[in-house]
């Protein structure tokens, strides 16, 4: 890549808010206030770094830390060193994640913001970043005794933010805590499917189909608990982020021969390598839930990235949300998920027949369609009993279905289709079904990645119609629509 275009996109990607973005380090200027960056610095043919000598680059991150964010910061030979610019890019995104109406807000901690950072690393940099430049909080944990120590002594050396960090130890002997968590969160679920498909209502089980992952993502990662068996009881958090382990082996770690940040194979290697890692990390989200507001993590490879957005889909996340990161050569992405409800934009200041509701979904997979939403839409519906007409010109769904039928697929929504079917015919045998909900639910392409989803009312045959109060009212009726249709698209 030419240098003109490199800067382009770096300039495209870096965030409006990081402190580099129209002023990047300036290595001349830092050499001459900080002597001893001096010997690290190029003058000729322009200023500049070698960024293949860990030093070097080490000493550029304790005078960014010092000279823009009053940070004092060390640490030992060999160890993982992140560079300032990158790793603000991520507190900036996490920023606007928060900031962002997606998902429903927590009110915890007077509205102070409360951070996790799984594998803080001897740098500690993320809770550094995010208690100086925003006031957040942090829990950062790590495995390894160096980084605990090292990341203590950086806490310890800035007392303007030590009061907001706690550095806690991942025990490594409590894996088995976690694995019982899983085996035993699994087993409970498997036993409800087996009593609900003999016929008695147990409670909401979780899909089989997520049981499945649960255990075969369980092959796959044997390193110390992430989440489950480290958050503590009644904890609650706004987000976590990781910069995970990326590779699965040293060899695959040192294939960038342009820069030298160091890591150790602890730092860097995981079995199984960042995939295995956040695929944990998603399993134990499955289980913590609304325990995070966001769950995030940085991914280094792009293969990786997809393979994680579709299961995140499968697991029944309601909202999945990525970015990229560019520095220089690299280049990074985030990927975060929640669990809470997604806040749907209603637009309804100039819609005064309230009968129309529409909402927005964003971040979507480039190969979920408007067409492959009303397919499902379609299929589901139709599993669950309804009628339904799909009109690929119009880009439409007609349903006819009686409301216990919605219901029915409402509390059942996150069975499995079949489990939905069978379900709705236990409802349908024990249950009056007299009225009828006729709706259309229409699909429009946005921008890439966005979808609008619009249900629409359009004729109700309940004899009590518009009685207040009445479960069947048409506020009632939408508001099942809305929840069906959110339903169908989440699970
Ligand atoms: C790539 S380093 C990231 C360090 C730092 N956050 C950064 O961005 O530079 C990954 C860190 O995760 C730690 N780690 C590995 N497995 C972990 C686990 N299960 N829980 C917490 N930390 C873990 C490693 O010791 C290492 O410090």
């Amino acid at each position: 890549m030419t240098r003109k275009k490199r800067k382009t996109r770096e300039a495209a990607t870096i965030h409006p808010r990081n402190k580099y973005a129209e002023n990047p380090p300036d290595f001349a200027l830092l050499a001459s206030l900080y002597p001893s960056f001096q010997p690290f610095v190029f003058l000729h043919p322009r200023p500049r770094i070698d960024w293949t000598d860990f030093n070097a680059t080490r000493e550029l991150t304790r005078v960014l830390l010092l000279h823009d964010h009053a940070l004092h910061w060390w640490i030992p030979d060999g160890q993982l060193c992140p560079t300032v610019p990158n790793r603000s890019n991520y507190i900036h995104w996490l920023e606007d994640l928060l900031a962002s109406d997606i998902v429903a807000k927590k009110n915890s901690d007077c509205g102070r913001v409360r951070g996790f950072d799984i594998g803080t690393g001897a740098n500690c940099i993320y809770p550094l970043l995010g208690a100086s430049l925003l006031g957040w909080s942090f829990v950062g944990t790590d495995v390894t005794d160096v980084a605990l120590e090292w990341a203590e002594k950086n806490v310890k050396s800035n007392p303007h933010v030590s009061e907001l960090i706690e550095i806690r130890k991942v025990d490594d002997t409590s894996d088995n805590l976690s694995t019982e968590l899983h085996d035993s969160v699994a087993v409970d679920s498997e036993c409800k499917i087996f009593n609900e498909m003999g016929g008695r209502e147990v409670g909401p089980p979780l899909p089989s189909f997520l049981l499945k992952e649960a255990v075969h993502l369980e092959k796959q990662y044997h390193g110390p608990p992430i989440l489950l068996g480290v958050v503590k009881d009644g904890e609650e958090f706004d987000f976590c982020m990781c910069n995970p382990p990326f590779f699965e082996s040293m060899d695959e770690a040192g294939l960038n021969p342009k820069t030298s940040c160091g890591g150790t194979s602890q730092e860097m290697v995981c079995p199984g390598g960042e995939r295995a890692f956040i695929s944990r990390m998603i399993e134990d989200s499955i289980v913590l839930k609304q325990t995070f507001r966001w769950y995030t993590s940085m991914i280094g490879k792009k293969s990786n990235l997809s393979f994680l957005i579709s299961k995140l889909w499968k697991v029944g996340v309601t909202v999945v949300k990525t970015t990229e990161f560019v520095q220089g050569q690299t280049c990074r992405w985030g990927l975060a998920w929640s669990f809470m409800s997604t806040a749907r934009k209603i637009i309804s200041p100039h819609v005064t027949n309230k009968s129309i509701l529409s909402f927005m979904l964003e971040g979507l997979l480039p190969q979920v369609s408007a067409m492959s939403i009303l397919q499902s839409v379609e299929r589901f519906l139709s599993t669950g009993g309804a009628s339904c007409k799909l009109n690929t010109s119009s880009f439409t769904v007609d349903i006819t279905a009686s409301v216990d039928h919605c219901r029915a697929i409402i509390e059942n929504g996150a069975c499995q289709e079949d489990k939905v079917a069978s379900c709705v015919a236990l409802e349908k045998s024990e249950t009056q079904l007299s009225t009828d909900l006729c709706f259309r639910v229409s699909v429009f392409q946005q921008i890439p990645g966005t979808l609008l989803v619009k249900g629409s009312l359009h004729q109700k045959s309940s004899p009590s119609a518009g009685v207040i109060g009445d479960p069947f009212s048409p506020s009632a009726s939408e508001d099942t629509i809305v929840q069906l249709v959110n339903q169908i698209l989440f699970m």
